[in-house]
């Protein structure tokens, strides 16, 4: 273990082993006998003692002032922004994402940090005229307490700095529990709040497994508020611990997203689309493009352009420049996809490109899957239906966007959704009908701007709104004030 770092917990201003004194190694995708570093396997005992520090820490930050508590975010901001070209490669060696995906990623994470530091200069309630003339009445916030943060390792910077960003700055203290496959990842970025020299224990951080520290956050006694990203599987646990003890809660758990090509579609900009929004990220995105559906007239069209784009996709290790998509980020993701395009052959669907590991003597170690595209999917299909979170596009055939619109439906998630034509009543069709939180016009499915609402509808959410403005509302409790004279 010499030449390979070990990264510690961070709880209460300072970095420690696990009491258990066990760790685990983070793998290289790209090369699984390649070892990233070693993370500490923790037990409960180190997240009582982080929720205690969280605890014990959570008086003095909430009464500093927004802009003091946003200095310090500004501050970390810059040190991500000094380290961000370490950092995203760190992301890439852990989780496969290719390293230009990775500096977008770091430096969204930035961008994040920075929007968030000046939120604690913004106003936080409402003045109401009371019916007694006398009397003064206005809303202010405050923070829940202590919140805890689950986070998956798809964006391992951005999802848990747009989690944490928000709650610091209105006042809470954390308890955050990243991804075992990416917790290097979030090591580094804990480094950077340390640097800024937030106070001990405004911020923790415990790695080890989800059904030990994820659900203690869940279901400790001393954590008000937990905001969580994953599965729709884990998130219903995490919800049920979270009710069940009183605490607010936030999920945000996948989308089976649709794209529709309409006839009157630009094509070219469709397909475009359609290889980003559904492959970039190997198709590990929540906001990913899984099912395309598209208009009878221009089915045989749209699906020879779109073979011909993939067939120039190369795939590769994240760190070489000459590769557009990289590996599946684990051992375990990389079985789930390969297990789903068997299930999609058994099930009748045709594939059209890919639909197994790449066959590549180079690439042999790593957890590459090629580009798949099937068609003749039907909605009644498990393809059709179930989070894939690979590199997997399911072609449908409609006659019109009415039809169109029901399949995207037929769906129990609805996180993104998008269509491609030049027609606005379709569009505002579209707009009106389709069940998703995030509607997107001409544009890939995936793609998410830090300040505006982020979040689905059905089983894609837990129905509240992270990011941009919407961040107050799941971070701070309204209190309504009445002061008589
Ligand atoms: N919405 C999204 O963005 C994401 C969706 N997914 C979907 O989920 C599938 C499985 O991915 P996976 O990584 O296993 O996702 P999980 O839902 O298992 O993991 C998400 C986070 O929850 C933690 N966790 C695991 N078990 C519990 C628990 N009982 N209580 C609280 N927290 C827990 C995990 O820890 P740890 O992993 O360290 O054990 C991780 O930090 C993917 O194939 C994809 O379909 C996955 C990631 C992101
Ligand atoms: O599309 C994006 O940029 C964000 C996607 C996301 O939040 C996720 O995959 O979990």
């Amino acid at each position: 273990m010499s030449d390979i770092n070990t990264y510690l917990n961070l709880i209460n201003g300072r970095w420690q082993q696990a009491s258990s004194g066990e760790v685990e190694a983070s793998i290289d995708p790209a090369n699984r006998h390649e070892i990233v570093g070693y993370v500490q396997q923790s037990s409960l005992a180190d997240l009582n003692d982080a929720v205690g520090a969280a605890k014990a820490a959570k008086l003095s930050w909430r009464k500093l002032s927004g802009s003091a508590r946003g200095e310090y975010l500004f501050k970390a901001a810059d040190r991500l922004e000094r380290r961000l070209d370490e950092i995203a490669e760190m992301m890439t060696r852990e989780m496969g994402k290719t390293f230009p995906e990775a500096k977008g990623e770091t430096a969204r994470g930035v961008a994040i940090l920075r929007y968030y530091a000046g939120e604690g200069m913004r106003k936080t309630g409402d003045v109401i005229p009371s019916t007694d003339s006398t009397a003064l009445m206005f809303t202010t916030r405050v923070p829940l307490g202590v919140v805890g943060v689950i986070t998956p390792w798809n964006f391992p910077i951005a999802i848990p700095i747009w989690k944490i960003a928000p709650a610091l700055i209105f006042g809470n203290t954390i308890v955050f529990k990243p991804a075992q496959e990416t917790a290097i990842t979030a090591a580094l970025v804990m480094e950077c709040f340390h640097e800024a020299g937030i106070p001990a224990g405004v911020i923790n951080m415990v790695t080890g497994q989800g059904d030990v520290i994820g659900q203690g956050i869940a279901d400790h006694p001393d954590v008000q508020g937990i905001s969580f990203t994953g599965s729709d599987r884990i998130g219903k646990l995490v919800g049920q611990s979270a009710l069940a003890k009183g605490a607010k809660y936030q999920l945000e758990m996948g989308g089976k997203n649709p794209v529709i090509v309409l006839n009157d579609a630009d094509l070219d900009l469709a397909v475009e689309a359609t290889v980003s929004g559904g492959l970039r990220s190997t198709g590990q995105k929540c906001t990913a493009t899984s099912r395309v559906i598209v208009q009878s007239d221009v089915y045989e069209a749209f699906k020879s352009k779109l073979l011909t784009r993939i067939g120039q996709i190369r795939v590769g290790p994240g760190m070489d420049p000459s590769t557009w998509m990289g590996p599946c980020a684990s051992e375990k993701q990389y079985h789930t996809v390969l297990s789903y395009l068997a299930k999609g052959i058994e099930e009748g669907a045709t594939l059209l490109c890919g639909g197994s590991k790449v066959q590549d003597e180079a690439l042999d170690a790593g957890f590459y899957i090629e580009p798949t595209v099937f068609e003749n999917v039907t909605s009644a299909m498990t393809i059709a239906q179930e989070e894939i979170f690979g590199p997997v596009l399911a072609l449908m055939k409609v006659d019109t966007c009415e039809e169109a619109i029901g399949i995207a439906n037929d769906v129990k998630f609805g996180l993104s959704a998008s269509i491609f034509t030049r027609d606005i009543s379709n569009m505002l069709t579209f707009m009106g009908d389709i069940e998703a939180g995030l509607v997107r016009v001409n544009a890939e499915s995936a793609g998410v701007e830090l300040q505006a609402p982020f979040g689905g509808v059905k089983m894609s959410s837990s129905g509240s709104r992270e990011q941009g403005q919407a961040a107050i509302e799941f971070y701070t409790d309204v209190k309504t004030v009445f002061i008589k004279s």
